[in-house]
């Protein structure tokens, strides 16, 4: 699947807001939405799990710091349907990070606390339409 980056640094301030717009593959297996500093360094990798590394219908959010990840966090809700349009809006402060989609919202700790966002990934079966700062 393809993996789409953005060349070059991004520098996302606390309570702007990255917004990605796509559409989530008809037999999608799980995507992410990674953001952080680089592919190495990440304040969430956000991953929402159809079928695979043995979770079904499950959020798991994850840090990743100098390549190592961190503690899961598994979420409760899973508001996500293959072939689902969807839009998600990720926004910081110096406490959290959060995902907004329509009808849920997800909140993980932004446990560096790092103060811009200059990497940002779409990985797995999510076909990426739109990104947009704002
Ligand atoms: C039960 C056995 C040991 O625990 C498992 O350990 C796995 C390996 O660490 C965990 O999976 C990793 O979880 C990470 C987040 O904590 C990441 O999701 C990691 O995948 C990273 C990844 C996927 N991709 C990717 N690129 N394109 C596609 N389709 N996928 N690129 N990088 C996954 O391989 C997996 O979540 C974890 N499961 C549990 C229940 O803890």
């Amino acid at each position: 699947s393809l993996a789409c980056y953005l060349s070059g640094k991004l520098d996302v301030e606390p309570g702007e807001c990255i917004k990605v717009k796509g559409k989530i593959l008809s037999d999608a297996k799980g995507f992410a939405v990674n953001v952080g500093k680089d592919s190495s360094t990440l304040m969430l990798h956000f991953n929402p799990r159809f079928d695979c590394h043995g979770d079904v219908n499950t959020i798991v959010c994850n840090s990743k710091e100098d390549g190592a990840w961190g503690e899961e966090d598994r979420k409760a809700d899973f508001p996500f349907q293959h072939g689902d349009k969807i839009e998600i809006c990720i926004s910081f402060d110096a406490t959290e990070v959060k995902v907004k989609l329509p009808e849920a919202e997800f909140e993980f700790p932004n446990r560096m606390g790092m103060e811009k966002i200059q990497y940002l990934a779409v990985e797995g079966d999510f076909k990426v339409k739109a990104i947009k700062f704002s």
